[in-house]
């Protein structure tokens, strides 16, 4: 059971190292079937040159394991929570690929440059805050989902328009209709990262580089709010 779910987060999963995004057993990918309510996820602690399709753990929306005999991945209940909550997304990764790492370290939002950023979202990407500690709902290592989920419950940053988020010192989670396009912003996300840092070793001063001609028809296009942080 569960053949076909597995093998889309297995070759989901492959995806991250073959794109540079991982390192050994770094990060995770999930795919999601909304009619039977489970999530297939990448195994924990288990180096992606001996991982196979077999080995994918199927979970349900609590985080319980339906299907596997490994440990799920560490990561299970942050993948569990935004299932449970944004009913419409099919799939999410989380990476530890090293621009957006170093933004979500540096704890800012990487600011909308140029064309290449705004051709994925018209927002600066946000660095979720880690939660405070009357914010914390349950256990503190398993309050991602709450960092992410309270970014967000602004209304005017919404998750189909920005389908990424950076975690405050851990590092980002991307999401889309399903977990080909989850992996696909994973890697749009870290290559926005990577322009986005040797753009402010060019130009320090993010209110120039945002003050630009192209910026500005930018603005008139879409809007003075459009491309100034919403972050959270
Ligand atoms: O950073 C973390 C721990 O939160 C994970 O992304 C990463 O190390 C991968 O852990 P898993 O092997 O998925 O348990």
């Amino acid at each position: 059971m569960y053949k076909t779910l597995r093998e889309e987060a297995y070759e989901a999963n492959m995806q991250l190292p073959k794109l540079g995004l991982v390192l050994f057993t770094f990060g995770n990918v999930s795919a999601v079937d909304r009619d039977k309510a489970v999530f297939a996820i990448k195994p924990s602690g288990v180096p992606y040159e001996s991982l196979r399709a077999q080995d994918i753990v199927i979970m349900d929306y609590d985080a319980q394991v339906v299907e596997g005999t490994l440990r799920p991945s560490s990561d299970t209940k942050t993948h569990a929570l935004l299932y449970k909550t944004w009913d419409d997304i099919g799939g999410i990764t989380h990476t530890h690929s090293t621009y957006a790492v170093a933004w979500a370290q540096a704890g800012r939002d990487i600011p909308i440059f140029g064309t290449t950023h705004a051709d994925h979202t018209h927002q600066d990407i946000p660095c979720a805050p880690v939660l405070t500690d009357d914010m914390i709902r349950g256990d503190y290592e398993h309050e991602t989902g709450n960092q992410i989920l309270d970014c967000f419950k602004d209304k005017t940053l919404s998750h189909h328009e920005v389908e990424m988020v950076l975690l405050q010192n851990h590092g980002p989670f991307t999401w889309g209709q399903d977990a080909a396009k989850s992996v696909y912003n994973a890697a749009v996300l870290e290559e926005i990262a990577r322009m986005a840092y040797l753009t402010l070793q060019i130009n320090a001063d993010t209110a120039v580089l945002k003050d630009t001609l192209r910026m500005k028809h930018f603005e008139r296009k879409h809007g003075k709010d459009a491309y100034y942080g919403q972050g959270c």
